[in-house]
C-alpha cells in the first residue's frame, strides 16, 4: 500500500476561536460564498496540477485570533468532508473538514490570514494511521475518565495517547490558546506530557482530587461547564419595551417539584418571563407542568420541551430601541452603498420621512393623552400643551406627505393601553403605510438597498426567501402534532432577530406559489402583511399563542409583477429598479465591486490595478445581463488568480518568479490569459445580414431585455405552409400567421408577386425560427419584426443588424403599444443596435423610462403603420406600383 501524499501546495483557511482543529477530528468552518470559491479553485487546481499523486480535497486549516491574525506556526491539514449552506446566514457556508496531519506553515506567510489560495508547503508522507504506542510516563486514561462523564469512559478507553490527547484537549473546553499551542507541539510525548498538566490543572480548578476512588463530593460535569464557558454574549442593544404590563409568571410556584433535567428551563422563563405576551405566559406555565408530569425518556417529552423553548426563544416585547431615523444619515448610507439608483433612493428617502412624520405625530398625541390624565393638568382643566413637533420636520417633511396619505398620518383618537388581547394594543406605533416592493432585473442591488435602509433605520435584518415557496405550513408552522413539525419562516425569523420590530425582506415575492394542494402560501403572506390583522399572527405551530407583527417593517422584492397574486400587489407599493447600462456598471464596479473583491482576497489596493478600459471590456465581453451579480463574480475571478500570482511571488525560493515579477496592473491583454475566452462577443448583432434575418427585442420574466432575432428561410417543394420553431407560445405563433397573412396580402404591391392572384409561397414552404429554443418566447410584441423578417425573405432585401423593432401589428397593419420598452432598449443598446423602430404610442415610454445616455446612442423612429417601418428600412422604392400602390391596397381591404 503506498502512503499518502499531502499536495505539494494547500489552500489556506482561518479558522476562528474558539475552535481548533486537531488531527483526525473535525471542525465546522462557515465561509462566505466568495471564500469558498476561493478555496474550491484552489482544491480544483490541485487535481490536476503538480501535486498529481497527492491527495485530493484537501485544505491547510489554520487557527487565526482577532482580526484574523495568524498565530503559530503551525496548522492541520484536512479533507473536505460536505459543504453546507448555512441556515443562519445568507450567502454563507458550513465546510466540514477533517483533520489528517499537523502541517508546518511558511514564515514568508503574511501576519494577517485571509483565505490564501494556494500555498507551497513541504511534500511530505503523512499517515492515516495513528502511532499505537502509549507513553507509559504520560498515561492519560486516568486522568480522562476523572474528567469525562460516564457514557464516555468505554469509548476513550481503547484509544491511543495521542488521538486521545487531541480528543481531550477539544472536547474538554480547554482554552484556545492552550490548544494553539498543543498543536504546535507535534512530538506525541511531549504533547501527551503537556496535556497531563493541563488536565491536571483543570482537575483542581473543579475541586477533583487525581488519585484514584477520592472523588470530591460537588463534582460537576465538565462538560455542562464547558457549555457555560462557550455561552454566547448578549446582544447590546436590546431592552424591554416600557409598556410591558407586569407579568403574571412565578416561575417559582413550581417549587422543590422541578425535576433536574428542567431546572436551565425554569431558569431561562424566569429571567424572560417579563418580556412574554399574556398568552405565552398562561402556555407555558400549562405545559411546563405537563412536562414535569411526563419521562424524560417518551416522545411526548422532546416535544413538549422543543415547543417550550420556541416561546421562551421569541421576542414578544424586545424592541431594538434604538431606531430614531435621521434622513440626511440615510441618505448618506444609500449612497455610499449603491451608485446610481437615485429615483429608487429619492424614494425610499420619501419613504422614510413619511414614516419618521407619522411617528412622530403619533408620539405627540401619545404626549398629549398623558398630559391630560396626569394630576398636574393645569386648573383651567385644559392640559398643558405638548412638546411642539420638531419644526424641521413640519417644515420639510410635511410636503413630502402626499396628500391622499396625510389623513393617515393623523393619530387615531382615543388611544389607550390596551389591556384586552382581542384587540391591538394602542400605545406603540404601528405604520399602516403600504410595503415597499422593489421590482427589477437580478443582480440589481434590490437586496442591498433593503439591507442599506434597515442599517441606516439601526433595525436589525432579516432576509426570507420565498422562492419556491409552494407550502402554506413553510409560512404558518406545522401543527404540532406532526413528526418533526416547526413553526414558519416568519415566526423563525423572529426567532433569528430577537426583537419584534425588524426589518424583514421577503426576497423573490414573484415565486411563491399560489393555491394548491398545500394550501395558499400567498394567502398567509397576507395576513402577516395586512395591519389589522399581523398583530395578532397565528402561526400553526405556537397554536394558541399569537405573535405581534405589526412593528416588523416589511419589504419585498420581485422580478416581476405578473406572477404576484393581485390581492398581495395591492397592499405594495412598486418601485422599479431597471437594468444598468455599461458606463453604470464599470461605475459600479469602479466604485464598490472592485474593492470588495480586492478585500475578499487578502490583498489591497496598491496590490491590484484595474483601468476603466478594461472594466469595460469585462462588461461588454464576459457579462450580457441587467444587473451586476455576474460582473462581480468575473472581478472575483480576475483577483483571485492575483492573489495567485502575488502569493507565488512572495515563495522566492519556492518559485522560479521572482519578488520584483509581480505585476499588479491588469492589463486588456490579461483578461483574456485569466478568464478565458468571451462566450458573448458572438451575440453581439451579426455582420453578415442576409434577408429573412431580423433584430426583434424581447423582454424576460426575470425583467431582462435582449435582441430577439428572427430567422426565416424558404423551403423548395412546399405548398406555403408555415413552420414555427424555437419554444413559441399560442399567442407568438397565432401573430407569426396574422404577420404572414399580411405579407401575402401586399406581394403584389412590394413586388413579390405580378398578378394579384399569385401565391407568392407557391411551391415553397417558410421556416420562421427563433434561436435558443430551449427558452420559451410568447406575446404579440414581435409583430413588426415578423412583417419585415417576411418582406426581407421574400424581396430578398436585407435588414441591417443595426436596426431592432418591437411592437405588436393589427391584421390591417396598425403597430400597436407594447411593454417593457426600457429593459428592451437597454438590452438593444448593451447588444450595439444603432436604430430602433417602435410603435408611435410607446413613444411616452422611451423619453420618460430610458436612461439619456441610450438616448444619445440610439436613433428612436416611432411609427404608426407597419408601411412606414418598411419605407424606413428600405426607403419608399420598395413599393412596386409607386408610392401609391400601398395606400390603393389599404383601400381594399
Ligand atoms: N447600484 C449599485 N451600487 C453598488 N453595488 C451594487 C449596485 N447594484 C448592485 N450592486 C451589488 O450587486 C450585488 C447583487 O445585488 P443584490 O443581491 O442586491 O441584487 P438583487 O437585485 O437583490 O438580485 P436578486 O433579484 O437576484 O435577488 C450586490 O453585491 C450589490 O451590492
Amino acid at each position: 500500500m503506498t502512503t499518502p501524499l499531502l499536495p505539494s501546495s494547500l489552500p489556506l483557511i482561518p479558522l476562528r476561536p474558539p475552535q481548533v482543529l486537531f488531527p483526525h477530528l473535525r471542525a465546522s468552518i462557515p465561509l462566505s460564498s466568495t471564500q469558498l470559491a476561493l478555496v474550491l479553485d484552489a482544491v480544483q487546481s490541485n487535481l490536476g496540477g503538480k501535486g498529481g499523486n497527492g491527495e485530493r480535497g484537501i485544505v491547510g486549516v489554520v487557527p487565526v485570533a482577532d482580526h484574523d491574525r495568524r498565530v503559530g506556526r503551525w496548522g492541520c491539514a484536512a479533507r473536505i468532508k460536505s459543504i453546507q449552506k448555512s441556515s443562519d446566514e445568507d450567502d454563507s457556508y458550513i465546510l466540514l473538514a477533517e483533520g489528517l496531519t499537523r502541517i508546518r506553515l511558511p514564515r514568508s506567510l503574511p501576519p494577517v490570514l485571509s483565505i490564501l489560495p494556494s500555498i507551497p508547503l513541504p511534500t511530505s508522507p503523512y499517515s492515516l494511521a495513528i502511532p499505537a504506542t502509549i507513553p507509559s510516563t504520560t498515561d492519560l486514561l486516568p486522568l480522562a475518565l476523572r474528567l469525562l462523564p460516564e457514557q464516555l469512559h468505554s469509548r476513550v478507553t481503547a484509544l491511543p495517547a495521542s488521538l486521545l490527547a487531541d480528543i481531550l484537549v477539544t472536547i474538554l473546553g480547554v482554552e484556545w490558546d492552550l490548544k494553539v499551542e498543543l498543536l504546535g507541539i507535534p512530538d506525541i510525548e511531549a504533547r501527551c506530557t503537556r496535556v497531563k498538566e493541563i488536565l491536571l490543572d483543570l482537575l483542581n480548578n473543579r475541586g477533583i482530587k487525581s488519585s484514584e476512588g477520592s472523588i470530591d463530593q460537588k463534582q460537576e460535569n465538565p462538560l455542562k461547564s464547558n457549555a457555560l464557558i462557550l455561552r454566547p454574549k448578549q446582544p447590546l442593544t436590546l431592552s424591554s419595551s416600557s409598556r410591558t404590563p407586569k407579568s403574571t409568571a412565578d416561575p417559582s410556584k413550581f417549587g422543590d417539584t422541578v425535576p433536574e433535567d428542567l431546572k436551565p428551563l425554569f431558569e431561562l422563563y424566569q429571567s424572560r418571563s417579563s418580556e412574554l405576551s399574556k398568552n405565552a405566559i398562561e402556555t407555558v406555565d400549562r405545559e411546563l407542568k405537563r412536562l414535569c408530569k411526563i419521562p424524560p425518556q417518551s416522545a411526548e417529552y422532546g416535544v413538549a420541551r422543543t415547543y417550550i423553548e420556541w416561546i421562551l426563544a421569541l421576542p414578544f416585547k424586545r424592541v431594538s430601541e434604538n431606531y430614531e431615523i435621521n434622513l440626511k444619515q440615510a441618505r448618506k448610507r444609500l449612497d455610499e452603498d449603491h451608485e446610481g439608483l437615485e429615483k429608487v433612493k429619492k424614494r425610499v428617502v420619501e419613504y422614510l420621512a413619511v414614516y419618521r412624520l407619522k411617528r412622530q405625530l403619533f408620539l405627540e398625541s401619545q404626549e398629549k393623552k398623558k398630559l391630560l390624565n396626569s394630576p398636574t393638568a393645569a386648573e383651567d382643566g385644559k392640559p398643558k400643551s405638548a412638546e411642539k413637533l420638531d419644526e424641521e420636520v413640519e417644515n420639510n417633511l410635511l410636503q413630502l406627505i402626499p396628500a391622499s396619505e396625510r389623513q393617515n398620518a393623523q393619530p387615531t383618537e382615543g388611544h389607550t393601553n390596551n389591556k384586552n388581547d382581542d384587540e391591538p394594543p394602542t400605545d406603540v406605533y404601528r405604520d399602516k403605510g403600504p410595503i415597499l416592493l422593489l421590482v427589477g432585473p437580478p443582480g440589481v442591488g434590490k437586496t442591498s438597498i433593503a439591507k442599506s435602509l434597515a442599517d441606516s433605520l439601526g433595525r436589525k435584518f432579516h432576509r426570507i426567501s420565498l422562492g419556491g415557496v409552494r407550502d402554506e405550513a413553510e409560512i404558518r408552522g406545522h401543527r404540532r402534532t406532526y413528526v418533526g413539525a416547526l413553526p414558519g419562516l416568519l415566526v423563525q425569523a423572529m426567532r433569528k432577530v430577537r426583537v419584534s420590530n425588524p426589518l424583514i425582506l421577503l426576497d423573490e415575492l414573484d415565486k411563491v406559489g399560489h393555491g394548491g394542494f398545500h394550501g395558499d402560501p400567498s394567502a398567509a403572506l397576507l395576513e402577516a402583511l395586512d395591519p389589522a390583522q399581523n398583530w395578532n399572527f397565528h402561526d400553526h405551530y405556537l397554536g394558541d399563542v399569537p405573535i405581534d407583527l405589526s412593528q416588523v417593517l416589511f419589504i419585498a422584492t420581485a422580478n416581476q409583477l405578473d406572477s404576484i397574486s393581485w390581492p398581495l400587489l395591492d397592499r405594495c407599493e412598486v418601485i422599479e429598479c431597471s437594468g444598468y447600462i455599461t458606463p453604470e456598471k464599470v461605475a459600479i464596479a469602479k466604485k464598490f465591486l472592485l474593492p470588495k473583491q480586492i478585500k475578499e482576497c487578502g490583498l489591497d489596493s496598491s496590490q491590484i490595478q484595474v483601468d476603466e478600459g478594461v472594466l469595460e471590456k469585462l462588461v461588454v465581453d464576459y457579462t450580457r445581463e441587467a444587473g451586476v451579480r455576474n460582473l462581480e463574480r468575473q472581478i472575483g475571478k480576475l483577483c483571485r488568480s492575483k492573489a495567485v500570482e502575488y502569493s507565488i511571488s512572495r515563495e522566492p525560493n519556492e518559485s522560479t518568479i521572482s519578488r520584483e515579477a509581480y505585476e499588479p496592473t491588469i492589463a486588456s491583454s490579461d483578461i483574456e490569459r485569466i478568464l478565458g475566452v468571451s462566450h458573448h462577443s458572438r451575440e453581439r448583432p451579426e455582420s453578415d445580414v442576409r434577408p429573412g434575418v431580423v433584430n426583434g427585442l424581447s423582454y424576460s420574466g426575470s425583467g431582462n431585455g435582449n435582441l430577439l432575432i428572427i430567422e426565416t428561410l424558404l423551403v423548395p417543394g412546399g405548398s406555403g405552409r408555415l413552420v414555427t420553431t424555437g419554444r413559441l407560445g399560442e399567442v407568438f405563433r397565432e401573430s407569426i400567421e396574422l404577420c404572414l397573412t399580411w405579407v401575402k396580402s401586399r406581394s403584389l404591391s412590394l413586388g413579390i408577386t405580378n398578378t394579384p392572384s399569385e401565391n407568392p409561397l407557391k411551391g415553397y414552404n417558410v421556416h420562421y425560427h427563433i434561436p435558443e429554443g430551449a427558452i420559451r418566447k410568447d406575446g404579440p410584441s414581435a409583430g413588426i419584426a415578423t412583417v419585415l423578417a417576411f418582406v426581407s425573405l421574400l424581396t430578398g432585401r436585407p435588414v441591417s443588424s443595426e436596426i431592432a423593432m418591437t411592437g405588436e401589428m393589427s391584421l390591417r397593419g396598425s403597430c400597436l403599444r407594447i411593454g417593457g420598452v426600457k429593459e428592451k432598449v437597454i438590452g438593444a443598446h448593451r447588444a450595439g443596435v444603432k436604430k430602433i423602430i417602435l410603435p408611435r404610442t410607446n413613444r411616452p415610454d422611451v423619453m420618460a423610462d430610458v436612461p439619456e445616455l441610450v438616448k444619445k446612442d440610439i436613433e428612436f423612429v416611432f411609427v404608426d403603420k407597419i408601411e412606414q417601418a418598411i419605407e424606413e428600412v428600405w426607403g419608399k422604392e420598395i413599393w412596386a406600383g409607386g408610392e401609391g400602390a400601398s395606400a390603393k391596397v389599404d383601400a381594399r381591404l
